[in-house]
């Protein structure tokens, strides 16, 4: 399998180097040249099959070339075994044909660890063969900085350094983040917004000269193996509703556009998949586009969900390139407009297109603590504000009741005590026993000025083992 850049000007990449990398040279993300289709017979065959067995029938053209299939079999077992649940992402029924894919039975409790438990382990096979030690970058809005330390604390070659928007992440997302200790780790509060710190991540792919040659990897959904992890789990669910020989629809608590993106390669895959609810909270730029063709930039607000107070969305440039034909020239055009004037259209018929699969909502708090304390009061059932947003969109938007509606769980309501109470709820649940200590761990973290020049000279000052690189 090689792998493209949405701009048209990188060079194409295989498997294990699209894994060691983050936005190409030409500032673009990478996509599959060519997407696996598979038919309905072949779906039909993995009924039933344990998910790391299923996960290992979706991922391995994308893999296969990279990874041999007995180190990626082995692989898969181990991530997917340390997951509290034996079904891993089990489905529980909420209202008629109404259901939660819980997504938060990995260890750091959101839907990252299906990603990032993986991309931990295939950095450290891939890196141990080469014999190579390289920096990650990461920014995070809570979950995936956690998942990611999670996944890569015993790479021995790797020094990951996670900014977070300092105070705009909640309590518990924080001690997630800083309590894992080691000389490899390095959490970094930046004052700004989660917007400035994937910014950074971004430039600093752009101008890696402060790397002194070590090479930088990506945690973000911008690496090419969050989105194909994350593709498995809708087969999960959707085969057990009665799919290939029935359709499904999914409603994505959605921020970077890479979980919902991963829902639509499902369907490009050969699932079928008949509607996909955009689900955001006030910061909605996505929802504007959906339901306007406006993707203009606005002033990003705190919000009860925080992990999807985001502004510009990573992959929603790998929708325009799918949208414009996968011609890079039109999508190099559209992002250099937005960079320079924050503000994107497209053409009518492109944005039709999109119509015909994506719905949208915006949920403020207020809706999502309203919806949180509406689904306890009716079926005892503890939504996170995430996935309460999920809810709300999935019974506003829902184009057909006789089809099984999902709503992705994608965190555990531990993480959001403050959106729990505010919706009126008193039993705010326990942490589970691996994190019962956390607020007496010891934390480490630096906070650092919203400034890219401080932040690149932090990381070439710390970043082989804590020493200089
Ligand atoms: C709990 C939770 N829900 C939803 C999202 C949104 O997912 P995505 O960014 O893939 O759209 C995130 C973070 O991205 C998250 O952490
Ligand atoms: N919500 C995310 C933000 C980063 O998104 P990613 O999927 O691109 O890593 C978080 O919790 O950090």
């Amino acid at each position: 399998m090689r792998y493209i850049s949405t701009r048209g000007q990188a060079p194409a990449l295989n498997f294990e180097d699209v894994l060691l990398a983050g936005l190409a040279s030409d500032g673009g993300l990478y996509v599959p040249e060519n997407l696996p289709r598979f038919t309905v017979e072949e779906i039909a065959s993995w009924a039933g099959l344990p998910y790391h067995e299923l996960a290992f029938r979706v991922m391995r053209p994308f893999v296969a070339g990279s990874i041999e299939d007995a180190d990626f079999k082995r692989i898969l077992e181990e991530t997917y075994g340390v997951f509290a649940h034996k079904a891993v992402a089990p489905l529980t029924q909420l209202g008629a044909n109404e259901w939660v894919l819980e997504l938060f039975q990995g260890p750091t409790l959101a839907f990252k660890d299906f990603a990032l438990q993986l991309l931990g382990r295939l950095l450290d096979h891939v890196l141990t063969k080469r014999g190579e030690r390289v920096v990650i970058m990461g920014a995070t809005s809570g979950d995936t900085g956690s998942a990611a330390i999670e996944g890569c604390k015993a790479c021995d070659n790797v020094d990951i350094f996670i900014m977070h928007p300092h105070n705009r992440v909640s309590e518990v997302q924080r001690r997630q983040m800083t309590t894992i200790l080691g000389d490899n780790i390095h959490n970094i509060a930046i004052e700004g917004n989660f917007d400035d710190c994937q910014e950074m991540v971004k430039a600093s792919f752009a101008d890696q000269g402060f790397l002194k040659g070590t090479r930088l990897v990506a945690v973000n959904s911008i690496n090419w193996a969050r989105i194909m992890a994350q593709i498995v789990y809708y087969f999960h669910a959707a085969l057990q509703l009665g799919a290939p020989h029935r359709s499904v629809a999914f409603s994505v608590p959605t921020g970077n556009f890479g979980d919902i993106f991963a829902g639509y390669l499902a369907r490009n895959m050969g699932l079928p998949i008949n509607q996909l609810i955009v689900a955001t909270n006030r910061n909605d730029i996505l929802h504007r586009f959906m339901s306007g063709n406006r993707y203009d930039k606005d002033t990003l607000h705190a919000s009860l969900s925080p992990s999807m107070d985001i502004m510009v969305s990573s992959n929603f440039e790998r929708l325009l390139f799918d949208l414009h034909g996968r011609n890079g020239a039109a999508v190099s055009a559209l992002m250099d407009a937005f960079k320079a004037t924050g503000k994107l259209a497209v053409e009518e018929d492109r944005w039709t297109e999109a119509r015909r699969l994506f719905d949208s909502l915006a949920v403020d708090d207020e809706g999502t603590c309203a919806t949180i304390a509406a689904v306890h009061a009716e079926t005892g059932y503890l939504l996170d504000p995430h996935t309460a947003i999920g809810v709300k969109a999935a019974r506003e938007c829902r184009r057909s009741l006789a089809l099984p509606m999902v709503v992705l769980g994608t965190a555990h309501p531990v993480k959001f005590p403050e959106a729990v109470e505010k919706a009126g709820i008193d039993a705010v649940p326990q942490l589970p026993a691996h994190l019962a200590d956390l607020f007496q761990r010891e934390e480490r973290c630096t906070v650092l000025a919203n400034d890219l020049k401080t932040v690149q000279d932090f990381v070439s000052a710390h970043g082989n083992r804590g020493k200089p690189l």
